[in-house]
């Protein structure tokens, strides 16, 4: 089967162009002050995304209001909760705004993976990203993997999506590893923070197999 890309942190419709022409399915809107990739609400809602490509509005610990302006304003077609946003709240977000949720989850080690079970019992889709290192800033777009053989042999109860650390080169090699049949990526596709490179997401695409 065809795989599904993702492609995190867009903020032009250059960007938006870019991740469609290379056949990716999700582009991902970063409503996150502090990330180098954060689109304000009225960037966000001046872009124009080509028909094939779903928008994920991707944020963190956000409240009602920032999701109501979200929904009210932009036309995205998933959320993003990639915080520390508890089971009850993935749920009641889920069910305030009729959207699929996927859930982010943190992964260093196997201690982390109970999570998964807890979170597929309320969200749509599972994100799978490595652990922010002590001291960073954002919780994800940090450009670490984790240990991808954690997950072999997993059996899942929802799609789920590999992320953290992915690029062109070794994409591939996360997908064989994990099973995975979805990848998002971030910062593997930028020439500088926040800062989309279209041959890297062309080249991201086609080592994902698009
Ligand atoms: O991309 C960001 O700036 C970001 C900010 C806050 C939370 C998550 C963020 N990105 C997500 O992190 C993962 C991994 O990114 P990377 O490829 O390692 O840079 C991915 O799911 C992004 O959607």
């Amino acid at each position: 089967m065809r795989p599904l890309v993702k492609i995190c942190g867009l903020r032009t419709d250059a960007d938006l162009q870019s991740v469609a022409d290379a056949g990716a399915h999700y582009g991902g809107l970063v409503f996150f002050p502090k990330s180098p990739r954060a689109v304000d609400l009225d960037t966000a809602a001046a872009l124009r995304a080509p028909d094939a490509l779903k928008l994920v509005a991707l944020v963190v610990d956000a409240d009602d209001a920032l999701l109501d302006a979200i929904i009210a304003r932009i036309g995205v077609q998933m959320l993003q909760l990639h915080g520390h946003e508890t089971p009850e709240r993935v749920a009641a977000v889920r069910q305030r705004y009729g959207l699929p949720i996927m859930k982010a989850i943190s992964v260093a080690t196997r201690d982390d993976l109970p999570a998964i079970a807890t979170y597929e019992a309320v969200a749509d889709q599972i994100l799978l990203d490595a652990k922010a290192p002590k001291g960073a800033i954002l919780p994800g777009g940090n450009g670490v993997a984790f240990d991808w053989t954690l997950l072999q042999g997993r059996v899942w109860s929802k799609p789920w999506m590999l992320a953290g650390g992915l690029t062109p080169e070794n994409v591939a090699e996360g997908m064989r590893l994990t099973g995975a049949a979805q990848v998002d990526v971030s910062s593997g596709v930028e020439s500088a923070p926040g800062v989309k490179d279209p041959a890297l997401i062309r080249a991201f695409a086609a080592a994902a197999g698009l």
